[in-house]
């Protein structure tokens, strides 16, 4: 078959900056005349070379991915694109598409998600373009793409090339002389096959089945509808032999059955509710495009993420992984609780401090100074591939608590025990108006970077903190040199307690503000009081400081965690 090309004149749209991953907009947004298809244009201008080049294409099967991905195979084909490997249905985690980019060493990857925001016509969809290591594009590569954005006039298109990609095989088409490829995969099988290089599945099924001496280790994985659900059904009940209920919301939909699928504690809630009664050992979710994760122990014992990283960090021992490999370094964004810094002092390892967003782990990785790091936001992953992944943690912490012995609660009171504790909060004020929070975020910083600001006591009720550094937080990455910016308003304080404050950078409008508080707490105090009596007097100094209820008109935030 061989097909032409037509070329399409078009405007620029305003706004297409990608943000902390991807450009993620209203679906309404991107089904304007010509929105997508710019962006696509754009992502594939960014490329070089182009032509001869291959792409992973998928998403987390929310809705306009479809069409989404018909978009990407029409416009790649008239642009000299030699091959999309795009999953089946056009899904893959996001996980996944990092795996597929790797293991096939092959040009980059466009996932089609916008991770833990709602989905559906009235919600959002997004597009974020990943490079060759796996990961999402530097900052670099994405104001590239922003700058053609704002001056395209033209993409070309192969508007009568048309790939069922529901079914699995190779379409191969001639585009102007030049054959072009479209393989459909199966959205699983590479990234499983990854998974059982890392982990030792024989030892986790034993774990989850139990023996003559261990009753089963009872499980309640939730997928909130997200893309992880034909992954769960395949690792967990298909290879590790969970039972059926052992899993939930295993059916991608395109709306998430209505809800946000964001593994938190407020909208993951039916998971919480579902292990109070003390059914369950483990409870896990995750989010729309299977990236993040949130684990529970018994009783829904709560993991912080930060916690969840650390007490990971300190048992790679118990992953074949990282026998192979050996432990490098470790990394936190800079919201994340400090508990990882710990261990590695412990280990005598390096340690990294990134702003927020997973890209920033990437050059780490690539030069081989990092081998395990997460997020504060639900993110923990190694550099097995080059994005945060929410299955690999579970299988992790599976791994460590079939080694020891041990159940959640206990193996982090003991991690408490050897290494004190690391108190963390996170108050999220969703879709708030920019133009007040832009001005708190303003007087904020002048505020911090006063000179006067330094050794000033902050009080509430009864505690005082005494600050000891302010600043807007910037990175300078220890391997390329580049510089990022504006990356959240810290307080740090002489007993090493820290506030931050930042706005999202992946919601699709309006603004959201981050609150983040931590305080330490060594082994010898008290370590188990509740996260959120511990820290209500820095909180209540956090929200003094910035005087954000009155910016954001909210007297409590949307979110907890
Ligand atoms: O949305 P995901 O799962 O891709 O996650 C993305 O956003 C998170 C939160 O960003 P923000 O605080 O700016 O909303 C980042 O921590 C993460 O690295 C990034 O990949
Ligand atoms: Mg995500």
């Amino acid at each position: 078959m061989s097909l032409s090309v037509k070329r399409v004149e078009t405007k620029p749209y305003e706004g297409q900056k990608p943000g902390t991953s991807g450009l993620r907009k209203a679906v309404k947004v991107f089904q304007q005349p010509n929105y997508t298809e710019n962006f696509i244009q754009a992502i594939l201008n960014s490329i070089h070379p182009l032509p001869g080049s291959v792409l992973v294409v998928g998403g987390d099967g929310r809705y306009f991915g479809k069409e989404a991905v018909d978009i990407i195979i029409k416009i790649a084909a008239a642009n000299g694109v030699a091959k999309l490997i795009v999953g089946q249905n056009g899904i893959l985690s996001t996980p996944a598409v990092s795996t597929l980019i790797r293991k096939y060493q092959v040009t980059g990857g466009i996932v089609l998600t916008a991770s833990h925001n709602p989905g559906g016509p009235d919600n959002d969809f997004g597009i974020k373009f990943n490079s060759s290591n796996g990961g999402p594009a530097s900052d670099s590569v994405t104001e590239k793409i922003y700058e053609i954005t704002k001056t395209i006039s033209f993409y070309n298109i192969v508007p009568d090339l048309n790939v069922d990609v529901s079914k699995l095989g190779e379409t191969n088409v001639q585009i102007g002389g030049k054959p072009f490829t479209v393989q459909v995969i199966d959205s699983v099988a590479d990234y499983l096959a990854l998974m059982k290089e890392i982990f030792d599945f024989a030892k986790i099924k034993s774990l989850i089945q139990g023996s003559s001496s261990r009753p089963p280790f009872k499980l309640l994985i939730n997928s909130m509808h997200g893309v992880t659900g034909p992954y769960v059904e395949h690792i967990f009940i298909k290879e590790l032999g969970a039972a059926k209920d052992n899993t939930v919301n295993t059916v991608p939909l395109p709306d998430f059955g209505g809800h946000h699928p964001d593994p938190n504690l407020t909208y993951a809630a039916d998971l919480v509710t579902a292990m109070k009664n003390g059914d369950y050992d483990f409870g896990a979710a995750f989010d729309g495009d299977g990236d993040r994760n949130m684990v529970l122990g018994k009783k829904a014992f709560f993991v912080t993420p930060s916690d969840s990283l650390a007490v990971l960090a300190n048992n790679l021992n118990c992953i074949p992984y990282f026998k192979k490999t050996g432990v490098k370094g470790f990394a936190r964004s800079m919201p994340t609780a400090a508990a990882v810094d710990r261990v590695a002092a412990a280990q005598k390892k390096e340690i990294f401090e990134t702003p927020t967003g997973w890209k920033y782990f990437g050059n780490l990785m690539d030069a081989g100074r990092l081998s395990i790091c997460g997020e504060e936001s639900f993110g923990t992953g190694s550099d097995h591939i080059r994005e945060k992944d929410g299955i690999w943690a579970v299988l992790a912490w599976l791994s460590v608590i079939a080694e020891l012995g041990e159940s959640v609660e206990q193996i982090l009171l003991k991690h408490w025990k050897t290494f004190g504790r690391n108190y963390f909060t996170r108050y999220d004020y969703e879709n708030c108006e920019s133009a007040p929070c832009n001005e708190m975020m303003k007087k904020l910083e002048e505020k911090v970077t006063s000179p006067s600001f330094v050794g000033q006591s902050l009080s509430s009720q009864g505690k005082t903190f005494v600050v000891k550094k302010g600043d807007n937080f910037e990175y300078v990455d220890p391997v390329d040199k580049s510089v990022a910016k504006n990356q959240g308003i810290r307080v740090l304080f002489e007993d090493g307690s820290r506030l931050i404050y930042r706005l999202s950078g992946t919601g699709s409008s309006g603004a959201t503000v981050r609150l983040y508080a931590e305080s330490y707490e060594p082994a010898s105090g008290s370590i188990t009081v509740e996260a959120s009596v511990a820290l209500q007097p820095l909180v209540q100094v956090a929200l003094d400081l910035s005087e954000l209820q009155k910016f954001t008109k909210r007297d409590k935030p949307t979110v907890i965690t």
